[in-house]
């Protein structure tokens, strides 16, 4: 008789709006908005799409798509939602601990700028596994980074020795990997064909021991060349530029890129390769995992200096593996539709996006990887300020904008 008695009917009205207001509930709602799918791109070819987002959403439309919009993703709410507070309470290792697989002979600023940009975002450790001769020079650039020097090319390692030194890498690696929140796989790591070997083992370990596995650069040469390797593993993140998101389509959909159906594709790939997440790095970066499809499109820079891709994939590591921490923790009903490997990739973007954006201003043509790196800190900090954060006023606290936490700083003294 509870439901008729109308002090019952208050009671629940009045619990309603308690849920309404309740700082878990924004939290769903923040996110369930970040995420909320695109309505042209449930099914490759769907190119009908009349709805228009709920007004009550603050997800934008982006009309430049010729088939159907693009909900821009509320990706400061994400990075806000995600983000772990500073909490005196916790260790090293807590906010992450993140290893790149890359750096040969010529390239040793790409596992650089990845491994340096998931510290500087808020990770506590960063590994780097390269080559010896790439190695040293790593550990030159910065004395915070702990650099493994164990992967070999071919000129390196005769016939005979190649299946023992392939065992060894592994077993190396393989020691360290329970460790890592997420692995990058790719920048700088080069092409040659007995260290992408070692490196496809590193990945099949990785995807065993259930270690989320961003691939950029070579790492997506590689897996282009053997799908196999991230096929249906929903924890990894492939972060395409238009050179190798052209080779994937060419290589999964045997076809061309369609910018008339930029979504559709990119909805196709996803599926293609088992619902993996892509996000396709442009003048906005898309992202997709086979279901939905959202954007950020954020002004950065003009600039288009090599290296700020590695500092996307580093981020986007350290945030995928804070958004599936947070999902893990915070008990969400609708966790499995919200896919943390997406969450990453909005949040990471973002960060990128305005760090270049504030390296510009300062530096204007002359601006470079670097200066952007330097900037992640701020960029993080007008988003997110680290101050306030503390493991009892977090959820409240992060309910606000970085604005408005400022302004409660300042009334403070
Ligand atoms: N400082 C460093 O050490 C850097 C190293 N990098 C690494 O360099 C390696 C190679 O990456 P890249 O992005 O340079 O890849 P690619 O070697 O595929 O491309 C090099 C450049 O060639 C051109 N290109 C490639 N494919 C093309 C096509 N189909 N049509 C027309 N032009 C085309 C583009 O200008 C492209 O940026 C990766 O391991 C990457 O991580 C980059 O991350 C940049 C910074
Ligand atoms: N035309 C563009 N306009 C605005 N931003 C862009 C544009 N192209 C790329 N970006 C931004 O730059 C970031 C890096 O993308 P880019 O295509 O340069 O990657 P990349 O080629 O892999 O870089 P890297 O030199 O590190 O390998 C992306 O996140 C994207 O936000
Ligand atoms: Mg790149």
């Amino acid at each position: 008789m509870r439901n008729h008695c109308p002090h019952a009917w208050h009671q629940q009205q009045h619990r309603g709006r308690m849920w309404a207001a309740s700082p878990a509930f924004r939290r769903r709602l923040f996110l369930l908005r970040s995420l909320s799918p695109s309505p042209c791109a449930a099914l490759p070819g769907n190119a009908a799409c009349s709805s228009s987002p709920s007004p009550s959403t603050s997800i934008r439309v982006n009309a430049m798509s010729a088939s159907g919009p693009v909900y821009e993703a509320d990706a400061e709410a994400v990075v806000r939602r995600i983000t772990p507070p500073l909490d005196r309470a916790r260790h090293k290792g807590q906010a992450g601990k993140i290893a790149v697989i890359g750096g040969c002979r010529e390239y040793t600023g790409a596992p650089y700028f990845a491994a340096i940009s998931a510290l500087k975002v808020g990770a506590d450790l960063s590994h780097v596994f390269c080559t010896r001769d790439a190695a040293t020079v790593i550990k030159s650039y910065s004395p915070e980074l702990i650099v493994h020097p164990i992967l070999e090319e071919s000129y390196s390692v005769s016939d005979g020795e190649r299946e023992s030194v392939s065992s060894r890498i592994l077993t190396e690696v393989a020691k360290w990997m329970e460790r890592f929140d997420c692995i990058v796989v790719g920048p700088g790591l080069g092409r040659d064909s007995f260290l992408l070997d070692c490196v496809s083992n590193i990945m099949r370990h990785a995807r065993q021991a259930n270690i989320p596995t961003v691939v950029d650069g070579d790492g997506l040469f590689l897996i282009t060349n053997n799908l196999s390797l991230v096929e249906g593993n929903l924890l990894a993140i492939l972060t395409p530029n238009v050179y190798e998101y052209k080779r994937l389509v060419q290589k999964v959909l045997n076809c061309e890129v369609n910018e008339e159906n930029a979504s559709e594709q990119l909805t196709a790939l996803c599926q293609k390769i088992g619902g993996i997440t892509i996000m396709r790095k442009g003048k906005a970066d898309i992202i997709s995992d086979g279901k939905t499809v959202t954007q950020v499109s954020t002004f950065g820079s003009p600039r288009r200096c090599g290296g700020q891709g590695d500092i996307l994939s580093g981020s986007v590591a350290v945030f995928a593996s804070w958004a599936r921490h947070f999902l893990l923790t915070n008990e969400y009903p609708t966790e499995k539709s919200v896919n943390p490997m997406m969450l990453g990739c909005i949040a990471g973007s973002l960060l990128l996006r305005k760090a270049a954006s504030h390296a510009f201003e300062k530096n204007k043509r002359s601006t470079v990887t670097t200066d952007i790196i330097e900037l992640l800190g701020k960029s993080l900090e007008d988003i997110c300020p680290a101050g306030l954060l503390s493991s009892t006023s977090k959820i409240i606290l992060n309910e606000m904008p970085g604005e408005a936490i400022k302004q409660e700083r300042a009334s403070e003294g």
